[in-house]
């Protein structure tokens, strides 16, 4: 079932065209990530989706309605910027204060202690570490009881303790039944615990798969780097089962290319008494296939 539907999506400011034609949808119980380096109008985007925001042009649905419908609201969670809660609240006063907002409030000493914040319950905001706010603010996006959490640049600023213990929740948010709209600009967080990912490049959808599929739709499953103990010319390697592409800089190689590719290099290159130096494998994964998508770096 559908839980947000995106179609075409446009929004201006001012001049500026922060989303040009953005278009996914969401379906019930899925992670659904939305990647983009900065500026790409990832942030627009959802907060269109959660009703902050008027669009310009295309159509947003929220469980089956306008994403500013009250009712909506209700049913989503949205997650705070660090800095919109007062320095001196107490966590357990600020989630008294959001649970007020909410019909069917979720327990809140329960959430703290799901999310490891008990003993701080009578923490002031300001005396959090950066990974206990992260955590509050996920909480905070909880406590409404949502059918769908929207969550913007979870681990910004965590170690990584703190994030993998982030990516954790997410996933235990999912297994609750909580459908999550999560938009990052980390491709080892997105690769990791996203369902399905939109990539979105100066304002547009550009693809939309699972994470494996993003990375087979690149063309090559693996590179691999070597110099040559001899001379090789540029072309000897053409013709090698499984190589795709060979590029040589500075007299290293690099080739991309799919199946046993090092193996079939290897034995190419023993039949010319070349013995591959600084040999490099690397299989292609969720950066390789934004870069090849989006034509940049992230
Ligand atoms: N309130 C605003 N007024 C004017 N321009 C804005 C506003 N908010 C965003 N923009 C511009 O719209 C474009 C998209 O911004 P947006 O924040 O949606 O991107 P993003 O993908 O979330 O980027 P980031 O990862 O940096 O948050 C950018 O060029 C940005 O400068």
């Amino acid at each position: 079932m559908t839980v947000i539907e995106v179609q075409r999506l446009e929004k201006r400011y001012g001049d500026r065209v922060a989303v040009r034609d953005v278009s996914f949808t969401v379906e019930r119980g899925e992670i659904f990530g939305i990647i983009g380096r900065n500026g790409a109008g990832k942030t627009t985007t959802v907060e269109i989706v959660e009703g902050l925001r008027k669009a310009d042009g295309g159509v947003v649905r929220v469980l089956g309605t306008d994403p500013g419908d009250p009712a909506v609201r209700q049913r989503l969670g949205v997650q705070l910027q660090e800095s919109q809660l007062p320095d001196r609240i107490r966590v357990d006063e600020a989630m008294e204060l959001f649970a007020s907002f909410y019909e069917r409030p979720a327990d809140t000493a329960a959430l703290l202690a799901q999310l490891g914040l008990a003993e701080h319950a009578k923490q002031q905001y300001k005396r959090l570490s950066g990974g206990q706010k992260q955590r509050l603010s996920i909480a905070l996006s909880l406590v409404g009881s949502p059918e769908i959490a929207v969550l913007d640049e979870l681990t910004t600023g965590l170690d990584p303790q703190a994030r993998r213990e982030t990516w954790e929740l997410i996933s235990d948010i999912r297994d609750r039944g909580v459908t999550v709209l999560l938009v990052t600009h980390f491709m080892d967080e997105a690769e990791r615990l996203c369902d399905r990912i939109a990539v979105i490049d100066a304002g547009r959808t550009v693809a939309i798969d699972t994470p494996a599929g993003l990375i087979r739709r690149v063309a090559s499953g693996l590179t691999v780097t070597f110099r040559p103990s001899a001379e090789l010319p540029a072309d000897a390697l053409a013709g090698v089962p499984g190589v795709a592409t060979v590029d040589v800089q500075g007299g290293e190689f690099t080739i991309t290319g799919t199946g046993n590719l090092a193996h079939e290099i290897s034995s190419a290159l023993a039949a010319r008494s070349v013995v591959p130096l600084n040999l490099n494998i690397v299989q292609a994964d969720l950066e390789s296939a934004f870069v090849a998508l989006t034509g940049k770096e992230n």
